[in-house]
């Protein structure tokens, strides 16, 4: 919502629901371009204040970045939840046609307020051929030794799917699997990973059956919002560890809107330690943060960071405040791009998403890496395991001891805390952001509860192991982490404490 000459006004994005990514470009774009300023689009009551910070629900911010609130805004939002006695609803609010571009004007108790229904897709593609060269990954996709498909799990990055890699990018309409948004995302779980987008992971030649036919070359998946992703090559999982990593190693040159350098690379603490080392190997700033996007939007409203991820299938950059789906395909499509640029006419094979990853793990090393969720475990057993690994931290030789009982055969723990993070733009501190084990070789062991469970509670381990020896980078990761994955559940006694012999999930 933002202030235009005094008037009110509620931007709705046509028919497409508003993705992540749009809601923020567009607050981005259209922020100051009519003399007004956003202010903190998805909070409900009305702003009074046109061009400044905004007083609502008593409280004072300043959010025209689009991106997520930050902690001292969602501590003070919900202090204030505790005092609310009554809140007005705007039950005789006249319907607006949202199928169709244009301004309607309204008259309300406070004064007139306008809303604009606007095609969010034609801001969103504005947006992304000012970052990515167009003509380029337009001459990828037209060879025919180049085959792409893209799920959108019936969410909403259905619509700019179509007309970004249909209509701009010149890909085939079969390229494109659940691009028709649907209310309950046709019945599916919109989550784009190994376990929910089964018809990319089949397609792609992952599934338990061999479909018979060929998998196209690139593969990637989109959460319901369109703020996630997932990348996968023919028969080949990318992690979104090692996608961030790869991106960043490969921006300059891939990226028109990196040309000019990296700023700096961030991933949030329980994502592998890939983009450390590129970070480190091209000179890079690097920052680790908590888990969720609100860290990095402070660091790239300070100029600090340009890349960032998430092991949660987050990728983005500072083009807005918020993961980025969509983006994060161009983005791989941007480097497959470049890498063929002289091979995509004729006879020569084109370098491929495993090759790249291949050639990734070559040059930097291979973090080998899972994740382990429990979901809906008993709050009060989660919280005891999470007690227990933290009362274990106090000696490192107690630890050592245990580990080397379970097997002898892995690197010494050298210490181990609860992660703590001081924002180094605002001075705040964040604490209690997961419980880590860190080994002597540069493997880790991390628990966190999660943030976003619904039932009960999620507890999420995260394993990881570094290898740096070209020779033992291609093994299965489940079979090269079963010696920590050993290690962690018996440290932190996972079976005693939750009841579960087995994860709920694995990725
Ligand atoms: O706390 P968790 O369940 O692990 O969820 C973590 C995720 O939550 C939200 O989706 C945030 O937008 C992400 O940035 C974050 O990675």
């Amino acid at each position: 919502m933002a202030a235009a000459n005094g008037v009110r006004r509620v931007w709705v994005g046509k028919n497409t629901l508003m993705s992540t990514p749009a809601v923020s470009a567009v607050i981005r774009e259209r922020s100051g371009a009519d003399g007004s300023k956003a202010t903190g689009a998805f909070i409900l009551t009305a702003s009074h204040n046109p061009g400044g910070p905004t007083e609502d629900f008593g409280i004072k911010y300043n959010m025209e970045n689009g991106g997520p609130a930050p902690e001292s805004i969602t501590d003070k939002i919900y202090e204030n939840t505790k005092t609310i006695k009554e809140y007005p609803i705007a039950a005789d609010l006249p319907n607006v046609d949202i199928s169709a571009v244009g301004v309607t004007s309204f008259e309300g108790p406070e004064g007139k307020f306008d809303v604009e229904v606007f095609d969010s897709a034609d801001d969103y593609v504005k947006l992304m051929k000012s970052i990515f060269d167009f003509e380029s990954i337009r001459k990828l996709l037209s060879s025919p030794k180049f085959t792409f498909c893209y799920d959108a799990l019936h969410g909403v990055a259905g619509a700019y799917a179509h007309r970004i890699f249909v209509e701009e990018l010149g890909a085939q309409e079969s390229a494109l699997l659940n691009c028709v948004p649907k209310e309950d995302f046709g019945g599916g779980h919109p989550d784009p990973n190994l376990t929910y987008a089964k018809e990319l992971v089949a397609r792609m030649g992952l599934g338990k059956s061999d479909t018979g036919v060929e998998p196209p070359e690139f593969g990637a998946a989109a959460d319901g919002d369109a703020d996630r992703n997932m990348i996968l090559g023919k028969r080949f999982f990318v992690t979104p560890s090692d996608s961030v990593a790869i991106i960043a190693a490969n921006a300059i040159g891939a990226i028109p809107y990196f040309s000019s350098g990296l700023k700096g690379v961030a991933r949030s603490m329980p994502t592998s330690a890939a983009l450390d080392v590129v970070a480190k190997s091209l000179n890079l700033k690097f920052f680790e943060v908590p888990t969720g996007w609100k860290f990095f939007g402070n660091l790239m409203d300070a100029g600090m960071c340009s890349v960032c991820g998430e092991e949660s299938f987050g990728t983005g950059s500072d083009h807005i405040r918020e993961k980025d789906g969509i983006w994060a395909v161009l983005a791989w499509m941007s480097i497959l791009a470049h890498k063929n640029k002289d091979s995509i006419d004729g006879d020569t094979k084109l370098v491929m998403v495993e090759d790249i990853v291949r050639q990734h793990w070559a040059t930097y090393g291979r973090h080998y890496y899972t994740r382990y969720d429990y979901e809906n475990v008993d709050a009060g057993k989660a919280k005891e395991l999470m007690e227990h690994l933290v009362k274990l931290q106090s000696s490192i030789p107690e630890v050592n001891k245990i580990v080397k009982g379970i097997r002898s055969d892995v690197a010494n723990v050298s210490s181990a805390d609860e992660f703590e993070y001081k924002d180094p733009v605002d001075g705040s501190i964040s604490k209690h952001q997961g419980i880590r084990y860190l080994f002597e070789d540069g493997s880790r062991l991390v628990f966190r509860l999660s943030g976003t469970g619904s039932e009960g509670a999620t507890i999420r381990l995260y394993i990881e192991q570094y290898e740096k020896d070209a020779s033992k980078i291609g093994r299965e990761s489940q079979e090269a982490l079963s010696p920590l994955v050993d290690i962690a559940l018996k440290l932190s006694k996972m079976e005693e404490f939750t009841g579960r012999s087995a994860p709920t999930v694995i990725t």
